[in-house]
């Protein structure tokens, strides 16, 4: 399995890119989905998300209200620890199941995790590849204002949730640049696929070897398979220079 951990800043443009890399391929799990997946009526987390903080978070049809919890938990950061001590563990889970499902049939598909808090809460250990996208906060703001017609105080104190624009950058493997047109983002995107593509080719490749390796010198034990770890742990980042925009290591 070759995961790509594809993050970003709120509105940085990451829906935009794992469309396109979805569109080329790549298997696309989305984290702000499956954490509005695992506290749908009815799941033990929107229960706990209830009894933390109250009813008034819940719609009359006793889903949640997310506008209402949103409000709480930007602007209280022990409220917002809260309901990540909730959330993450469920979106954890039910993100690695789906990342298992979506290599069954093809081991060499490129699997993008779309993981807007991967370096505040997920970590980058289980990723053969960290892409950032990445456009200046002014760029976001303006965005959250224009397109999205959030006020501009909310904008400013999502973005003060987050990890800052060099925490992110300094964990990418790879980075695309989204201050500019959407069509460069695009060519970039289309680019970066092709590399993507190529590494997690070469990762089946290699884990398919060192299997029938494994079965060749014990060929009673056909069950034998090696967990190939991810590419990005074998190699130590001290000594690795950092990535240029665009492009990456390889
Ligand atoms: C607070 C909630 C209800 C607000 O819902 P809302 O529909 O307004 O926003 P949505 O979920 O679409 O998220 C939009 C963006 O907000 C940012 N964001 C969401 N949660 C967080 C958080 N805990 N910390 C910082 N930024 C966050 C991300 O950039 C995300 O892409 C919701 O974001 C939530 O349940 N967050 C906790 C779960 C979580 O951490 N999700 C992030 C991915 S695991
Ligand atoms: N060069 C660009 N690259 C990407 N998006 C751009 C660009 N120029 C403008 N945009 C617009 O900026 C917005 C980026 O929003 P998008 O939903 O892709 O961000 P996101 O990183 O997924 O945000 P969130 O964290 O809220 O999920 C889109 O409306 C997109 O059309």
């Amino acid at each position: 399995m070759f995961v790509v951990g594809l993050t970003g800043g709120i509105a940085a443009g990451k829906t935009v890119v794992s469309a396109r890399l979805a569109e080329r391929g790549a298997a696309h799990i989305d984290a702000d989905r499956l954490a509005r997946e695992v506290v749908e009526p009815g799941t033990p987390a929107l229960e706990a998300i209830a009894r933390r903080f109250g009813d008034a978070i819940l719609r009359s049809d006793g889903s949640l209200d997310r506008a209402a919890l949103g409000a709480i938990v930007f602007s209280d950061p022990d409220a917002r620890r809260d309901l990540e001590g909730i959330t993450h563990p469920a979106v954890q889970q039910l993100s690695q199941q789906r990342m298992r499902e979506a290599t069954e049939a093809d081991p060499a598909r490129v699997v993008v995790y779309d993981v807007p808090l991967l370096v505040e809460a997920r970590g980058t250990g289980e990723f053969d590849r960290v892409v950032v996208v990445h456009a200046p906060r002014e760029t976001r703001i303006e965005r959250m204002v224009s397109l999205r017609g959030m006020d501009e105080a909310d904008a400013v104190r999502r973005i003060d949730a987050q990890a800052t624009d060099e925490q992110r950058l300094a964990v990418a493997d790879d980075v695309i640049d989204s201050s500019g047109s959407l069509d460069e983002t695009l060519a970039q995107t289309d680019a970066l696929y092709d590399r993507l593509a190529e590494l997690a080719a070469a990762k089946a490749g290699a884990a398919a070897k060192a299997a029938a390796a494994d079965k060749a010198a014990d060929p009673d034990n056909a069950c034998a398979s090696r967990i190939t770890p991810p590419v990005r742990s074998q190699q130590p980042r001290a000594d690795q220079p950092r990535p240029s925009s665009v492009s990456g290591r390889s």
